[in-house]
């Protein structure tokens, strides 16, 4: 059987005994996709659908992949964004886990936050116009819009005329967003994932920079100030425990792979870089 061929389940339903109490928990992982070709390049990204570039394939195969199968993690569904570089994530994980039959539900509201108009720009050539201040201010600011994208930017008509959103609401579609437009748009998503998480479902959440930062603030309850500081780096697995019977989490979040790795690579991520 899988089971007998892959060992036993880490994340399946566990049993933890606290001081006098038994408690059924079930796993959640939160991972953001491998680097984009536009990660690379330090450029904004957004709803530009950016691809994974050769080396975000390599992090999906030797950071990911290790880590969850060390954990011995496997997942009965993927829930990712409808950008390639997390759908393309996703399948990865999938195939090297040996479990591409999980079905992947897309939701257009998993899309990383729109950067209007910064979408395409260096970083860098940003903080030489405005300010690095001005810059961090539109990338970690919780309620900080970046100006909205303009018809003159290059990206605006592939991104407005891309099939993949076909699913987004007309009165909908953004033209830029915060961090608090994003958290509010994930909501009712994460709630579905909560639901089915509480019913034993071993989910892995695919998703990107600013969409796993609002399901942090979901899920630790962090205030709008403390999220503001916190930056994921590309393809960690970030696991939470939930106790099955009272819905809340068991124990802190942990980020699976070697530690300093994670630590420079979470650096980079806060920085504006070169
Ligand atoms: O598209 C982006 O995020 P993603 O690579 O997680 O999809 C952003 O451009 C990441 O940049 P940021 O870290 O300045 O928010």
């Amino acid at each position: 059987s899988r089971a007998s061929a892959t060992g036993p389940r880490f994340n399946r339903i566990r049993t933890v005994s606290s001081s006098q109490f038994m408690t059924k928990t079930n796993r959640l992982v939160i991972l953001r996709h491998g680097e984009s070709d536009f990660n690379i390049e330090n450029k904004f990204c957004g709803w530009h659908d950016a691809p994974l570039s050769d080396f975000g394939v390599q992090e999906a195969l030797t950071v990911a992949i290790p880590a969850l199968s060390q954990s011995q993690l496997e997942f009965d569904v993927v829930y990712s964004s409808v950008l390639s570089r997390s759908r393309q994530t996703a399948e990865l994980i999938l195939s090297k886990l040996n479990c591409a039959y999980v079905p992947i539900k897309e939701d257009w509201r998993l899309c990383e936050r729109h950067y209007g108009n910064l979408t395409g720009c260096r970083k860098r050539t940003v903080a030489d116009r405005y300010g690095e201040e001005q810059v961090q201010a539109w990338r970690r600011g919780y309620d900080c819009v970046p100006p909205f994208i303009e018809e003159s930017n290059r990206y605006f008509y592939t991104i407005c005329s891309n099939p993949i959103f076909d699913d987004v609401p007309r009165g909908e579609f953004p033209l830029a967003e915060s961090l608090h437009m994003c958290v509010d748009r994930v909501k009712p998503v994460w709630k579905e994932v909560r639901r089915e998480v509480l019913k034993g479902s071993r989910v892995l959440m695919c998703v990107h920079g600013t969409v796993a930062r609002a399901l942090v603030q979901h899920i630790e309850g962090i205030s709008n100030e403390a999220i503001e500081k916190v930056n994921i780096p590309n393809c960690v697995p970030r696991v939470y425990e939930f106790d099955l019977s009272t819905g809340g989490l068991v124990g802190a979040a942990i980020n699976l792979g070697d530690q300093e790795y994670i630590r420079r690579k979470t650096a980079q991520v806060a920085a504006i870089g070169d």
